[in-house]
């Protein structure tokens, strides 16, 4: 990061006001969040909501060598010398000093992109040097990560760190690989000092109580991504985890959690990872959008379905041509995993466009890790993908991020558009809405002042036309329209039989499909479409249907689908 850039990053955070109001307020759509926070854990009073630290961060960023009285003299070296960082992030600042010298608990935001993993990561390792354990003594640091590419990241940020301490042993607990394996690292004679893992397979693991006695000493509990790891997909895997931990009270281990966005459950619940006297340390100041300003954000917003995905290309393109297809890298983003391969398939056949791969829950874990190094590495590309790389994931120089319909929610649109202009660097967004949609730029978004593009689409549609007719999983693409905004239904006031009525629309004027694609009876039902008029329902189908006759699948559309 050159200095100018710092010194904007500094500007843009000055912490000096308290919030006032809710700047997080959720949409209306998340209702079952709301309940799942009702339903908490009995047990636990939750404290009341802390509020945000006024910690104004001073114009000159302190430097890494400002902390050599705290911090290793070989941990020191590498950032300074390896990592080349020199003056700290406006996070860092306000964080480092107090989680090393006093190790509090915290609960700390700031904007995407702007250095949070080293902020705790940094603290931790420090901990576990300063401890100097017997080896063997277990784990000292756990990291728990809502995504599996994200804990990949974080262990190899942490192994960065780590590179001239190498007798302390990173190792990864996520899904979607060799069980085993992992079982084998994490207990090795060696000792692992550092585990990063993913909610459902560290519970997964904690059912071998030999692992389950290798955290009884530890030293210090991080949640990434804290307010998606403390929303109800991943709370109750979280519980029954805090539950086989040593008492956080007993053990004196600090807890930290970090997020660019903290909705009003993260206070609810931060007590099953913080001691109450925690602190909530915001380098957002009051009323500021948790989103780079500097970010150009265009609206686009069409009238009809058909229009989405030449809209899309259009955009690509026009975007491609400013930035210059050499050093053109952009994500787009789509609300499922058949969306994104029907994006994927189209954007794959525009010639003059970069390389375009695909990256969602139902890729391979092996294709998932591959696409994901190859995108890290390459100067330009196009990544077609769901929210599995919306939070965290720091692909360097992406230029430009692409979000095409609705996200699920305001701080999935945030994480989306963080994934660019990423510590000082510049980048660009595109969001393509259709008119049914714009409600969520309009009320959702407020606070963001987006800028109205118009693509020149009507040039791109005969060639997307002829792509899409060519395009196989159409039922599946189908479906997966029809569960992902029945979700949205509410916001957008449409009734079932509206949301059918759109849904054919997609399928007709944006598939191209001959006629409505079938529906096997039991999906139906299982999205709550029983009754809805103008649905192609058909019989079920004995096992897999494949693409051919019905939609297929039948699989729930949740965050772990896409
Ligand atoms: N002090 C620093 N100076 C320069 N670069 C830094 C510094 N600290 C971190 N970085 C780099 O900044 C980039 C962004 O950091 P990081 O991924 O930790 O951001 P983040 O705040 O966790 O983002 P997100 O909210 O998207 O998870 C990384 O490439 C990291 O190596």
């Amino acid at each position: 990061m050159d200095a100018s850039a710092l010194q904007k990053s500094r500007r843009r955070a000055n912490p000096s006001k308290k919030p006032k109001g809710n700047p997080n307020k959720r949409p209306k759509t998340d209702e079952p969040r709301e309940q799942n926070r009702n339903q908490g854990n009995a047990a636990a009073v939750p404290l009341a909501p802390v509020a945000p630290l006024s910690i104004p961060v001073p114009s000159d960023s302190m430097r890494f060598t400002d902390l050599k009285n705290l911090l290793d003299p070989l941990l020191l070296k590498t950032i300074t010398d390896d990592l080349k960082f020199d003056h700290m992030m406006p996070v860092q600042e306000a964080t480092l000093h107090e989680l090393l010298e006093k190790r509090i608990d915290c609960l700390a935001q700031a904007k995407t992109g702007t250095g949070k993993t080293v902020a705790f990561l940094l603290p931790a390792i420090q901990t576990l040097i300063n401890k100097n354990k017997p080896r063997g003594s277990g784990i000292s640091l756990l990291v728990i990560s809502p995504t599996r590419e994200l804990a990949m990241q974080i262990a190899k940020e942490a192994s960065n760190l780590l590179q001239r301490l190498p007798q302390f042993k990173v190792s990864i607990a996520i899904g979607g690989t060799n069980k085993d394996k992992e079982e084998r690292d994490i207990l090795r004679g060696d000792g692992c000092d550092i585990l990063i893992a993913t909610p459902g397979r560290l519970y997964d693991h904690l059912g071998n109580q030999q692992i389950t006695q290798s955290f009884r000493n530890l030293d210090t509990l991080v949640l990434d991504e804290a307010d998606r790891l403390l929303d109800m997909g991943f709370m109750e895997d979280l519980k029954k985890i805090i539950r086989c931990l040593p008492d956080k009270e007993k053990s004196k281990r600090q807890g930290m959690l970090f997020s660019a966005t903290i909705a009003p459950h993260v206070q609810q619940f931060a007590h099953l990872v913080l001691a109450s006297g925690y602190k909530f340390i915001s380098t957002i100041p009051a009323g500021e959008a948790q989103i780079h300003q500097r970010v150009p954000q265009l609206l686009v917003t069409v009238e009809s379905w058909a229009q989405v995905v030449p809209a899309m290309v259009a955009s690509i393109q026009s975007e491609c041509k400013l930035i210059g297809p050499a050093e053109f890298k952009a994500i787009v983003f789509a609300p499922t995993a058949a969306l994104a391969d029907f994006y994927h398939d189209v954007l794959s056949n525009i010639s003059g466009l970069p390389q375009a791969s695909v990256l969602h829950a139902r890729v391979s874990q092996s294709r998932r890790t591959k696409v994901t190094n190859e995108f890290r590495e390459a100067s330009s590309a196009i990544l077609v993908a769901t929210d599995v790389v919306a939070r965290g994931l720091d692909f360097p120089g992406v230029s430009n991020v692409f979000q095409i319909g609705l996200p699920a929610d305001k701080e999935s649109y945030i994480h989306r558009l963080g994934r660019t202009a990423r510590a000082g660097k510049e980048g660009r967004s595109v969001f393509i809405v259709t008119e049914p949609e714009s409600f969520f730029p309009r009320h959702v978004l407020k606070a963001i002042t987006f800028e109205t593009a118009n693509p020149d689409f009507a040039s791109v549609a005969p060639q997307v036309e002829t792509i899409v007719n060519k395009y196989e999983a159409k039922g599946k693409t189908y479906q997966a329209w029809l569960g992902f905004y029945k979700a949205h239904a509410r916001a957008m006031r449409w009734s079932d039989d509206q949301l059918v009525a759109e849904a054919n629309k997609f399928a007709i004027e944006a598939l191209g499909c001959g006629e409505i694609p079938g529906l096997e009876r039991k999906t139906v039902g299982k999205m709550g479409l029983k009754g809805a008029r103008g649905l192609n329902i058909v019989a079920n189908l004995p096992q897999k249907s494949g693409g051919g006759r019905g939609a297929g699948g039948g699989r729930a559309k949740g965050p772990a689908a896409r």
